[in-house]
């Protein structure tokens, strides 16, 4: 599957109307239901393909945030051979208690993984947390970047942030078919 066929097929799956809050509270006509896609074993293997080279090569550690970022970070662990860490938005109160389950990631590169990028508000929140814990958290890889406040949001914070596909992407690619 070529990128464009992707695209097509990630919209396809995903893409709703409606009237949608979003995790930074504000309303919205769209949404991206990523399990859709994540749970289907070829668009998730396809996503894998093409993330893949996104991806910093001195990465020590992926870490897929909670709880759409786990599955695509984990294709991508199996894909690279790179380890990954599943970030919690919230330390666990009870047994272990850690934020990032998985080694440890003090000292390590790690590489933040998400599924769509709105205002880039969790992101935000988990690298200062992943920093807490020691991490050196620079690069942010995402798969649908709704072209909102999110690349301003991050590269504002330093991070330098990777998307396979944009908004405008997907809607071309749809309208071209
Ligand atoms: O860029 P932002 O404005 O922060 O919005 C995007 C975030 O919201 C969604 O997660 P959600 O809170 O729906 O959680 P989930 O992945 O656990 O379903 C999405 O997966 C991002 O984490
Ligand atoms: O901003 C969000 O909360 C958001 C947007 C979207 O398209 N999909 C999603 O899972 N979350």
């Amino acid at each position: 599957m070529n990128k464009k066929e992707l695209a097509r097929e990630i919209f396809n799956t995903s893409h709703l109307t409606g009237v949608f809050k979003l995790r930074s509270g504000k309303e919205s006509d769209k949404y991206f239901d990523k399990y859709l896609f994540e749970s289907n074993p070829k668009l998730l293997a396809e996503v894998a393909d093409k993330l893949a080279p996104l991806i910093p090569l001195d990465t020590e550690i992926l870490a897929g945030l909670e709880m759409g970022g786990i599955p695509i970070a984990t294709a991508l662990s199996l894909k690279t051979g790179i380890p990954v860490v599943f970030v919690r938005k919230k330390a666990k109160e009870y047994g272990t208690c850690k934020l990032a389950e998985g080694k440890d990631i003090d000292g390590k590169k790690v590489c933040i993984i998400e599924d769509v990028v709105t205002t880039g508000g969790q992101i935000l929140l988990s690298a200062e947390d992943l920093k807490k814990y020691g991490a050196k958290v620079k690069d942010v890889v995402c798969v649908i970047e709704r072209e909102e406040a999110g690349r301003n949001n991050l590269e504002s914070a330093d991070l330098v942030f990777h998307s396979l596909f944009t908004m405008e992407e997907l809607l071309s690619a749809v309208s071209e078919a």
